[in-house]
């Protein structure tokens, strides 16, 4: 196949023929859509997952890229999506994986989806989807680490290449690679994503964040890190998530909340004259907030309750309170779940071990869904993996998609996220679960 004449830099062009197996080979395999080729060389643990050292490129990235309009017609015999999935497949087949992204910040899925390869997007989705589920299986979960800074450093060059009308063909050269001895192959098969809730970066942990200075601030309740705990913008996903919870906002329920941050939640919760209205909350400074001297909510809803003591507060963690409250027999009409600095772990193990037994038959589970959600495909893999593991704890989950507006909610560090180290939230769409339990 001849070489797309406006792309010196691309793959092919950088081929050390002597080098089989090498990352150049493997690549141009893969941006030529062989299969045939590129099989024999997948034989070694890791070779599907090679990455090119400088542009940080995998096989995966390699055939997506390839599907541009521009180098597909500068592939000579025509081909496009259709012989990229076999190679997508094959390399999928041989342990490739799905989220490790390349130095535009871009996973392979990231990249279909900016070219608009939908059968493409969909095999990394599933192949994301079929990760998870394994690790959850072992248990292995671990931190990714593709958003940590390094995203900062690249993500202006980044998105400054796309507005650019760079795409793709563009965005990943390799570098030289003279000999076998050069080639650098990477085997990180152990890898899983954890979309954590509202941050980022292996460096905050549910311990940390319970020990750290909280500030409420104008709209946000930030850590010590200045990490985004809880940010007003979520009102109306709070709002929508009461009303999917308690339909036609019916007073006298029992209801749960787990997290009580800004209180918005509960705010709500409170205007809908629960018979019941139990809260925990672990972070001592939150709980001051809610039960100091000059707070506004304890009082006045332990006031309003329309049955005396209806209202509690449990002060500690979920994860020690909650087993009592089971022990005790409490049960609720609406469970709603919205930590921060915890990862899907402790969400699944929460409906897993105790929504059951905690929600009347009747009764609604919500959460705030914010896995992976600073990237889509991550929040499109997440989406499913949550399913399964809600339908394996005998929930039924309804997605109701709600709109967020990007165009009120600024770029990172302006508007809404300026003092916030990291924008945690980045998609047009929430999808919000409701979840009742299987007949
Ligand atoms: C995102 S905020 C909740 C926001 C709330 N939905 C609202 O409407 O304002 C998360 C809250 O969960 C609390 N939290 C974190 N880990 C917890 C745990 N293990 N048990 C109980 N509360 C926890 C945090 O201190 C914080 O107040």
């Amino acid at each position: 196949m001849a070489a797309p004449a406006s792309n010196s830099d691309s793959v092919e062009a950088r081929i050390p023929a002597s080098c089989p197996g090498s990352i150049s080979q493997i690549l141009y395999h893969a941006w030529h859509h062989d299969a045939a080729g590129l099989k024999p060389l997948l034989n070694v643990p890791g070779r599907a997952s090679v990455q090119e050292p400088t542009t940080g490129e995998t096989p995966l990235h390699a055939a997506i890229r390839a599907c541009t309009p521009a180098n597909r017609s500068a592939l000579d015999d025509g081909e496009g999506e259709a012989e990229a999935a076999a190679v997508v497949r094959e390399l999928f087949m041989s342990g490739a994986i799905w989220n490790d992204v390349d130095s535009n910040d871009e996973t392979p899925g990231c990249v279909a989806a900016r070219l608009g390869l939908k059968d493409l997007y969909t095999l990394c989705v599933e192949a994301g989807v079929r990760a998870e589920l394994l690790f959850g299986l072992l248990d292995g979960y671990e931190e990714l680490e593709s958003d940590d800074g390094e995203e900062e450093e690249t993500g202006e060059d980044g998105e400054g290449a796309q507005e650019d009308g760079k795409e793709g063909e563009d965005a990943g050269g390799a570098a030289e690679i003279e000999s076998a001895e050069d080639v650098e192959v990477v085997v990180d098969s152990d890898r899983a994503f954890v979309p954590p809730k509202r941050l980022n970066g292996p460096d905050v942990n549910s311990k940390d964040y319970l020990r750290s200075n909280l500030t409420y601030d104008d709209g946000k309740l930030v850590d010590s890190d200045k990490n985004g705990v809880m940010m007003a913008w979520e009102t109306s996903i709070m709002r929508s998530s009461v009303e999917g919870l308690l339909p036609g906002l019916a007073a006298g329920h029992k209801i749960l909340n787990i997290g009580f941050g800004m209180g918005i939640i509960d705010t709500m919760f409170a205007e809908t004259q629960p018979s019941k209205h139990h809260i925990i909350e672990a972070h001592p400074a939150v709980l001051e907030h809610v039960n100091g001297p000059d707070s506004k909510f304890s009082k006045d809803w332990e006031a309003s309750s329309p049955v005396p003591g209806g209202y509690k507060v449990h002060g500690g963690k979920w994860q020690d309170i909650v087993p009592k409250l089971l022990e005790g027999g409490e049960t609720y009409d609406a469970i709603y779940f919205d930590t921060f600095g915890e990862d899907y772990g402790q969400l699944r193990m929460f409906f897993t071990e105790y929504v059951p037994g905690l929600l009347e038959e009747e009764g609604r589970f919500g959460f705030f869904n914010g896995l992976g959600a600073d990237r889509k495909i991550c929040y499109d893999v997440y989406t499913q993996v949550v399913e399964m593991h809600l339908s394996d704890a005998g929930l039924d989950v309804e997605w109701q998609v709600l709109d967020v507006d990007m165009n009120d909610m600024k770029t990172e560090g302006e508007g809404e996220w300026e003092g916030v180290k990291r924008r945690y939230w980045t998609l047009d769409k929430y999808r919000l679960p409701t979840c009742t339990l299987l007949g």
